[in-house]
């Protein structure tokens, strides 16, 4: 992934406070298009958080989000929600698939959401099961699938609608270490593939290590890790 191109993220001065107390305050970030950061911090330090503020899935008390040049902090509820959709995939530690759905009702959700007709939607979640691994998959529910399975799931609904940015919280981190090896390199190649950029909170700092940019987040922001 390079780090050329217009910023698919900006984020200005961004805090977060529950009451009186600041999670985090001061955390200025910008994401070319395409390219891969990972951000590390300890436990509590408020990394799920941030990447829910940087979906417009939670709210911040300060400072300024804009995806693909659009400020979320002018945009509505009903806005946002449509910037998120169309511009951001999302993959979380608990894989958040859902359990009455197949697994290419599952992937094909947010070309629903977003009106894509078919043929063209069963084309784009055949093609996104394929890229993940999982042909042949499509009519199995979720609770016949492996934790890995699952995941994968995810990741390929995160991608279906090709986002400019896939924000990933701790993704492998319900998977045993082979598992989780795997998940993370198909992660990595399948965001590349798609030309997406890449922000993902992790604790492993091999994963980390993958990344273009390394940062971690304490109470006084974001800050490039040493070496
Ligand atoms: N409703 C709430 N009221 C008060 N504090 C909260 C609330 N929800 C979360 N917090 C606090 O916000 C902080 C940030 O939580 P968050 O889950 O974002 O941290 P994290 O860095 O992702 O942690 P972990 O690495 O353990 O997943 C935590 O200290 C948590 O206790």
């Amino acid at each position: 992934m390079s780090g050329e191109g217009i910023p698919v993220l900006q984020v200005t001065d961004l805090a977060r406070h529950y009451g009186e107390e600041a999670v985090f305050s001061r955390v200025s970030l910008q994401v070319p298009a395409g390219q891969f950061v990972a951000i590390l911090g300890e436990s509590g330090v408020g990394k799920s958080t941030l990447l829910n503020c940087l979906a417009g899935l939670d709210h911040w008390d300060g400072g300024q989000v804009r995806l693909c040049g659009r400020l979320l902090d002018e945009a509505d509820d009903e806005e946002r929600a449509l910037i998120r959709r169309r511009h951001v995939g999302f993959v979380f530690q608990a894989f958040h698939v859902l359990p009455h759905l197949d697994v290419a009702q599952n992937v094909g959700l947010p070309l629903l959401l977003l009106g894509t007709p078919e043929p063209e939607r069963s084309q784009r979640v055949q093609a996104a099961l394929e890229g993940v691994g999982l042909g042949g998959l499509e009519a199995r529910l979720p609770q016949q699938l492996s934790g890995g399975q699952l995941q994968r799931v995810a990741i390929a609904r995160a991608l279906v609608h090709r986002p400019a940015l896939l924000l990933a919280d701790e993704p492998t981190g319900n998977l045993d270490p082979t598992t989780a090896a795997r998940v993370l390199d198909l992660l990595i190649a399948q965001t590349r593939d798609h030309g997406a950029a890449l922000v993902l909170v992790t604790h492993s700092e091999a994963a980390a290590a993958r990344a273009d940019r390394v940062l971690r987040l304490t109470s006084e922001g974001l800050r490039p890790t040493e070496g």
